[in-house]
């Protein structure tokens, strides 16, 4: 039987010290070398991880495994939309949103063993503007909180939720025209999955392969109502609440006076544009489970 090429591309910054060296080794004593080919490569910076899997993807590379969280994992994907090449998931951040709506396991031991018995998916894939995301993008305080995050040192969920209470009591909410209504809003948050990660339900609707974008809006909570939110946010019941909006569709369209501050997939981007499209690419990515 012919071996399948399989790639693993590390982010070594990605899940803390020697994280990434625990899992290479447990790739060497586990993965199934009679189905498997493997070839391990590390990224050196920012947007590598693309560039490795692209080239990957031109030398026919039938499965390409991205070892790291949600950036990783976005970085990887992009390169294998309409190709051949499917994506796989060996999750090391701390959100982990695309991997955990796939039903991958977290643990790594048991991620790998999942790709011993390899069971595919196609999924679709949404953009903002031209940007691909594979869970949720969106703008307003969620996006606001990635990008002060990128600039701390400290990673995980316990720094990202410091984050988050310090900018509550200095948001102010963002004036933009959705619908061709006005709106100030807390955050608008377009999902292709149902969570930003760590099973936070932002869209909890969405289903990662049904054609459709899911849409929610949350206007600006007191501190009490954003624990409430928060709450529900957890539990998948977010849209129980009356400060939030939802809806579904295959394109949606956002504008307001300054160039957008955007998150995709928990990556933070200053776009050069006041102006979003959000659409989909349907059943466009093949995906290990
Ligand atoms: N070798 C590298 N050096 C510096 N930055 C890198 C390198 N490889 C990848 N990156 C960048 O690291 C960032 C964080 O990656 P990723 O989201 O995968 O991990 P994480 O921060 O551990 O996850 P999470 O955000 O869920 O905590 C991404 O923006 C990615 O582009």
């Amino acid at each position: 039987m012919n071996k399948q090429a399989i790639w693993f591309i590390v982010n070594p910054i990605s899940g803390g010290k020697n994280a990434h060296q625990t899992i290479v080794k447990l790739i060497d004593n586990q993965l199934d070398k009679k189905i498997y080919q493997p070839v391990v490569r590390y990224t050196e910076y920012a947007g590598h991880a693309t560039k490795i899997a692209a080239e990957g993807v031109e030398n026919g590379v039938e499965i390409i495994v991205a070892i790291g969280g949600d950036g990783t994992v976005n970085e990887v994907g992009k390169a294998l939309i309409h190709t051949k090449t499917s994506l796989g998931i060996i999750p090391t951040g701390s959100g982990n949103g695309l991997a955990r709506e796939l039903g991958i396991p977290m643990k790594a031991a048991d991620a790998i063993a999942s790709l011993n018995t390899p069971i595919t998916k196609i999924i679709d894939v949404c953009k903002v503007n031209d940007i691909p995301f594979f869970c949720t993008a969106g703008v307003g305080f969620d996006a606001h909180c990635a990008e002060v995050f990128s600039r701390k040192k400290g990673r995980g969920m316990l720094n990202y939720v410091k984050v988050g209470f310090n900018e509550f009591w200095k948001y102010k909410p963002l004036r933009c025209v959705f619908a061709a209504e006005n709106y100030e809003v807390f955050s608008v948050t377009f999902g292709n999955a149902s969570q930003f990660g760590n099973n936070a339900y932002i869209t909890p609707t969405a289903k990662i392969d049904d054609g459709l974008i899911d849409c929610t809006i949350v206007h600006q909570p007191s501190a009490f109502q954003a624990m409430d939110l928060i709450s529900k946010l957890f539990n998948g019941n977010i849209l129980s609440s009356n400060l939030t909006e939802n809806y579904q569709g295959t394109k949606f369209k956002l504008s307001c006076e300054d160039n957008f501050l955007i998150h995709y997939d928990g990556e933070p981007m200053r776009l050069s544009t006041n102006e979003l499209t959000i659409s989909i690419l349907e059943k466009c990515l093949k995906v290990m489970i």
